[in-house]
């Protein structure tokens, strides 16, 4: 479970998260959305220690970030937009066991994860690439594979779908079914809610710093017509 409590947090003297507070219970597939710059990743980057806020905690099962953060980062894993410098080695089944290795995991458990993760991403059989030579979008899965890897507790992917194509957004989107399925949580950070609308348990919406909207999407659908974010249509 995350627990953020009264978190706020300014650049300079811009205010951009203003006492938020939000639990996300284990195992929810949860919404983040919001317009540009509205604070929704601000906010997903609290809740492993990537950022500190001014006010206010986050705990992660329990125990507060700043005292855990290998344990946050362990539990809460993620995936950012332009993973462009997050690689850390060569090729694709490297950069993928990379964390795994880090967990001190036996070989024959890593190699598994890796297969698997890129098998989740639609890269199996493609672990000796080198990623200098893979496109925008195909960087975008390794990434996404090098999180799964990790096998969190809580998944966050923030804009995951935007570089992708449809066979890619496809398999990523069953994995995400699958993994929700069994018990972890997704947690999707994105403006444009086509995707995952119907996936979802929950929705928040952040508007200035703040939660503007929370509930079940099919609850909440009304509510988001005054905020600039891409609702699906009725079914
Ligand atoms: N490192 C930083 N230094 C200064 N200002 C920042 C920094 N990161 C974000 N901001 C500002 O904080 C505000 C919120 O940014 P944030 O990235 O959290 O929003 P977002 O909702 O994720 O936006 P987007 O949908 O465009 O990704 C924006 O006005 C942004 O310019």
């Amino acid at each position: 479970m995350i627990s953020v409590r009264g978190v706020t947090h300014g650049y300079g003297d811009d205010v951009v998260l203003a006492d938020v507070s939000l639990t996300v219970p284990d195992g929810e597939f949860l919404v983040l959305a919001g317009a540009n710059g509205s604070g929704k990743t601000t906010l997903v980057r609290h809740f492993n220690g990537l950022l500190a806020p001014d006010e206010g905690e986050v705990l992660v099962d329990g125990t507060p970030v700043a005292d855990d953060p290998v344990a946050a980062r362990t539990a809460v894993g993620m995936v950012f937009q332009e993973p462009r410098d997050a690689f850390v080695a060569a090729t694709v089944g490297a950069d993928v066991a990379f964390g795994p290795e880090n967990l001190g995991l036996a070989r024959p458990e890593i190699d598994d994860r890796v297969g698997d993760a890129l098998a989740g991403v639609g890269l199996a059989g493609r672990r000796d690439e080198r990623i200098d030579r893979l496109s925008g979008g195909e960087r975008e899965r390794v990434a996404i594979a090098g999180a799964l890897a990790m096998r969190p507790g809580h998944l966050v992917l923030d804009e995951p779908f935007t570089g992708l194509d449809e066979p890619a957004r496809r398999s990523v989107l069953a994995r995400l079914d699958e993994l929700h399925a069994g018990g972890t949580g997704v947690i999707v950070v994105t403006h444009d809610l086509r995707d995952v609308f119907d996936r979802a348990d929950r929705l928040i919406a952040l508007s200035d710093g703040r939660i503007a909207v929370d509930g079940a999407p099919a609850a909440v659908r009304e509510e988001l017509t005054d905020l600039p974010i891409r609702v699906p249509g009725p079914r």
